[in-house]
């Protein structure tokens, strides 16, 4: 049953979905314009950015780290689970989903000046943060954006993570093509495969594999 709750009519998945996922008024607007302008195949499953909300809840997170922003989904979640003096850094190449959907549906003033936005590669994003000496300040990190540079944003986001803290990565499935033969894998199926094989062994953090959505790690920095 590995796929997103908007794509899949498995009857076991819409079950925990319809005993579980609660949408604020907000996001179901969010949902329904990206799904109106852009689709919703990027954007992030409700039952993962849910789950993103509850353990940001768990560990009183406030500083948050968005990598993959897209139109917000899921930094609205994180911006709705942290206080009202907690900051998402929404990351993203291209401002025009942002502006012509989470910037038009967030209109809470309080909520929408939680969320940051740089509009330019994550890893140089990232770069600045790791530079203005913000590194070990950070308390939650989900990675959604190019699969290609996972690595890359893993090993950024451990640098900025305080101990405790905790980083989500999405896809890590990828439909299940992460099982298919290595030679026969396109440069992102290999790219998820290779942070697998990493963060398996990784002794900086505790990990977890969920074959939730389209597959979620939740890795827990010691
Ligand atoms: C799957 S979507 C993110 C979905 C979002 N997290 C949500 O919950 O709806 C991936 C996003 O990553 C962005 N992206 C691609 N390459 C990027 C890069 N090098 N740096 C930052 N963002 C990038 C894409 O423009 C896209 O909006």
């Amino acid at each position: 049953a590995i796929g997103k709750s908007f794509s899949s009519n498995d009857p076991i998945l819409q079950y925990s979905i319809k005993h579980s996922v609660q949408l604020e008024q907000v996001q179901k607007e969010l949902i329904e314009l990206t799904s109106r302008k852009f689709g919703n195949v990027m954007m992030g499953a409700p039952e993962v950015v849910q789950l993103n909300q509850n353990l940001i809840r768990a560990i009183k997170a406030k500083n948050i780290l968005d990598v993959g922003l897209f139109t917000g989904y899921s930094a609205l979640g994180a911006a709705l689970a942290v206080p009202s003096d907690g900051t998402v850094v929404g990351m993203d190449v291209y401002s025009e989903y942002f502006d012509q959907v989470g910037d038009v549906v967030i209109t809470d003033v309080n909520l929408r000046r939680k969320i940051k936005t740089f509009f330019q590669p994550a890893e140089i994003t990232m770069n600045q943060l790791i530079e203005n000496g913000t590194a070990g300040q950070w308390d939650f990190c989900f990675i959604d954006a190019d699969k290609k540079n996972y690595i890359t944003y893993f090993e950024q986001c451990l640098s900025l993570l305080r101990s405790g803290g905790i980083i989500t990565i999405d896809n890590v499935l990828w439909s299940g093509r992460i099982v298919q033969p290595k030679d026969e894998m396109d440069e992102s199926t290999r790219a998820i495969d290779d942070l697998n094989k990493l963060v398996a062994n990784d002794t900086r953090v505790f990990v977890s594999l969920l074959p939730i959505a389209d597959g979620l790690t939740i890795a827990l920095k010691k």
